[in-house]
């Protein structure tokens, strides 16, 4: 059973009213989305991510950080990317949209942002995609935002990147990106500078700025983490108007299963530089297969009940460079036998899949990554 925090609003009440209404608003890009979602056109993964390695440090001598990570965010789909601190989810975003930092490189594997090849483009290329193509939004909204400029100039510099023209000539835009995030009188907020908002606020022109060139992908690493209670689930609200009524798409990587469960369509759990499970989020949720998802869904806070609950999950994740041989999590497993000294295989059940030796309850048809060639 999952419990009322994880459980997923039922909207189909009002889903033909919001149909329509959505459709009225829908621009060309968003009516050409949902057209390819229904199955009238193309359908373009609007993220994949294919057996993707990343190592820092000296070449002679790397540290491996991600090893072999693919992930599809599919047209209109909202993936949330989970995991222990220090799992890779940050790396295996930022390698991903060449945003990787200094030492940091790719060695292997795709990644196709539309279908533009991400590994190994210019940084024209790269440019084009990030802000247009691709909307990132960080923790840190300072870390998006130039204190010294008003947040309106902000964000209209974000469209003229990609559109050109003049500051002014996109003030019409500022305003109604600050509104659509809902930043309260945004004809007057957009003369603000960043300092003069609250951290919600910020985080909010942040998202307008990752959404002022309609792109097809929101990259979100950890989104709500860095504000209170209250306004995280303002913040929620914003990204799950700006992917789910806009049928655009999402990577979100957060600590925050409560959030995976109220955006997310699909949830890949890291561990060690690995995804180790990935399914649709209500049957992960419900019937984790890997331990380690199990453990993550017992450890977190259980707000419901008026205190938090730290569950069961013993030690804590092996870093970068120490990662054990076979499956890396095993040390931490309840359920861990001699055979996870060996790779484990990779089982699929329920439309996801997960790499243990010893899966939870359910279907699975077991391939072995050497069988599958490595996939
Ligand atoms: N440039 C680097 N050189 C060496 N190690 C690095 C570098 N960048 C990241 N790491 C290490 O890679 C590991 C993964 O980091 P990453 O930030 O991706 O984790 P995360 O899962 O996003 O964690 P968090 O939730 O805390 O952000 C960490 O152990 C981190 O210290």
């Amino acid at each position: 059973m999952v419990d009322r925090r994880l459980a997923r609003p039922d909207d189909r009440r009002h889903g033909d009213l919001r149909e329509r209404a959505r459709q009225r608003a829908a621009g060309p890009l968003e009516r050409r989305r949902r057209r390819d979602r229904q199955g009238g056109g193309p359908v373009t993964a609007a993220l994949e991510i294919d057996d993707l390695w990343v190592e820092a440090g000296d070449p002679d001598d790397p540290l491996v950080l991600v090893r072999g990570v693919s992930l599809t965010v599919a047209a209109a789909s909202v993936v949330g990317l989970v995991g222990e601190s220090g799992s890779g989810k940050t790396v295996t975003c930022m390698a991903s949209l060449g945003l990787a930092g200094r030492g940091v490189r790719i060695t292997g594997g795709s990644v196709r942002a539309q279908g533009i090849e991400l590994v190994g483009a210019d940084e024209r290329t790269l440019m084009r995609v990030r802000g247009g193509v691709v909307g990132t939004v960080f923790q840190d909204p300072l870390s998006s935002l130039n204190p010294l400029q008003r947040i309106g100039d902000q964000i209209a510099e974000a469209v003229m990147l990609h559109h050109g023209g003049r500051r002014r000539s996109h003030h019409a835009r500022v305003v109604e990106l600050l509104a659509k995030v809902g930043v309260p009188a945004p004809e007057q907020r957009a003369r603000a500078y960043p300092h003069e908002l609250s951290g919600g606020l910020r985080q909010r022109v942040a998202i307008a700025m990752a959404l002022a060139n309609d792109p097809a992908l929101l990259v979100a690493d950890e989104p709500t983490t860095a504000l209170d209670v209250t306004v995280q689930a303002q913040v929620l609200d914003v990204i799950r108007s700006a992917t789910r009524d806009e049928a655009r798409s999402a990577l979100i990587v957060t600590h925050d299963l409560g959030l995976v469960a109220e955006v997310a369509d699909r949830v890949a759990v890291m561990y060690a530089g690995q995804i180790v499970e990935e399914g649709p989020v209500a049957s992960v949720f419900q019937d984790p297969q890997h331990p380690y998802t199990r453990g993550l869904l017992a450890s977190r806070p259980v707000l419901a009940a008026g205190r938090r609950r730290l569950g069961a999950m013993v030690g804590r994740p092996p870093l970068p460079g120490s990662w054990p041989a076979g499956c890396a999590f095993a040390p931490r497993c309840p359920v861990a036998t001699g055979a996870c000294g060996e790779a484990p295989p990779i089982r699929t059940s329920d439309q996801g899949w997960s790499r243990c030796w010893h899966p939870g309850s359910g279907e699975t048809t077991a391939t072995s990554r050497a069988e599958e060639g490595a996939a």
